[in-house]
């Protein structure tokens, strides 16, 4: 298996170079995208943090967003981290004026920098409970938010791995305070409250997943038997496409995993490629078998 990682800003390079590089670390072949056709080389992609707005431009320059859309609309997964998952979002707010593109792909509202400017940085210990039931470890890990985007909203298909609470309006008061002078150590020291207030449950969500394939036939028409017209979207139909086809399992994080030694989120979105590599050689096995002994009693229309 190989593993792209779009390497046109940010921190491509924790997850590539190295003997530390968190790819590695967990056993896979990673490798660096710049241009369209790469993409065909891999199957799955990483999109690591750094600047949107810059990294936007630079795909743009070199003709990427097509291809890019076309790697998630194939069904491929794809792991966005802070500036990628803004690039993943289907919506994205405080954007620069004139806006950027995004790729899209998950089903959420990104606030681009909820959690303030670079200097309010921050590392702060989430807990993980998808991530320990399929992967092991302690029960929260150290999440480092550079300048971090949050989502504000998820759709309905979409797992929230992780939130990070939002603060007490005590604490709010005081981190105001403390962007003054003093220093709080782990804690974000700025929060602009009515962007929280955005956020579910007064929080931001800031790891997530695909957590069900969206199936969709756009373009196919068939015959049906039933009641003898031609159909588009029959339940009957939709539940006989592929698992692949429609929106990919991706997943994304408001924080940088691979500044940590923490490999769980990449060894998890590994078993996400695995799983969507071994339905896909099934569901292609499948289709062809379709074609000399229908299955359904719904012919697909050819003509
Ligand atoms: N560390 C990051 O990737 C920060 C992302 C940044 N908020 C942006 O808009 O691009």
């Amino acid at each position: 298996m190989a593993v792209g990682v779009l390497a046109l800003q940010g921190s491509f390079n924790e997850r590539l170079s190295g003997s530390s590089a968190t790819l590695k670390r967990v056993g896979v072949k990673g490798v660096e995208i710049r241009k369209p056709e790469q993409l065909q080389t891999v199957n799955a992609l990483i999109i690591p943090g750094g600047e949107s707005t810059t990294m936007a431009k630079l795909a743009h320059y070199h003709n990427l967003f097509p291809a890019l859309r076309e790697f998630v609309k194939m069904g491929n997964p794809v792991c966005g981290t802070c500036a990628g998952l803004i690039f993943l979002a289907d919506k994205a707010a405080g954007q620069k004026a004139g806006s950027q593109e995004l790729i899209g792909g998950l089903d959420c509202t990104v606030h681009r920098n909820l959690f303030g400017s670079p200097l309010q940085s921050f590392e702060a210990d989430l807990s993980v409970p998808e991530i320990v039931r399929k992967e092991g470890g302690p029960p929260s890990f150290r999440g480092v938010f550079i300048r971090a985007p949050a989502i504000l909203e998820v759709g309905p298909a979409v797992q929230v791995l992780a939130d990070f609470p939002a603060p007490s309006d005590k604490t709010a008061k005081s981190d105001s305070a403390a962007e003054s002078g003093e220093t709080s150590g782990t804690k974000a020291k700025k929060w602009n409250a009515k962007k929280w207030k955005k956020g579910k449950n007064n929080g931001a969500t800031v790891a997530t997943k695909i957590q069900k394939k969206v199936k969709s036939a756009k373009g196919n028409c068939f015959h049906c038997k039933e009641d003898g017209h031609w159909k588009r979207n029959c339940p009957k139909y939709l539940a006989s496409l592929p698992a692949k086809s429609g929106k990919a399992p991706n997943q994304a994080t408001a924080f940088h995993p691979e500044l940590t030694a923490y490999t769980r989120w990449h060894s998890y979105f590994l078993k996400m490629v695995n799983e969507t590599s071994e339905e896909a050689s099934t569901s292609t096995s499948l289709s062809s078998d379709e074609q000399t002994t229908p299955k359904y009693d719904l012919p697909v229309f050819q003509g």
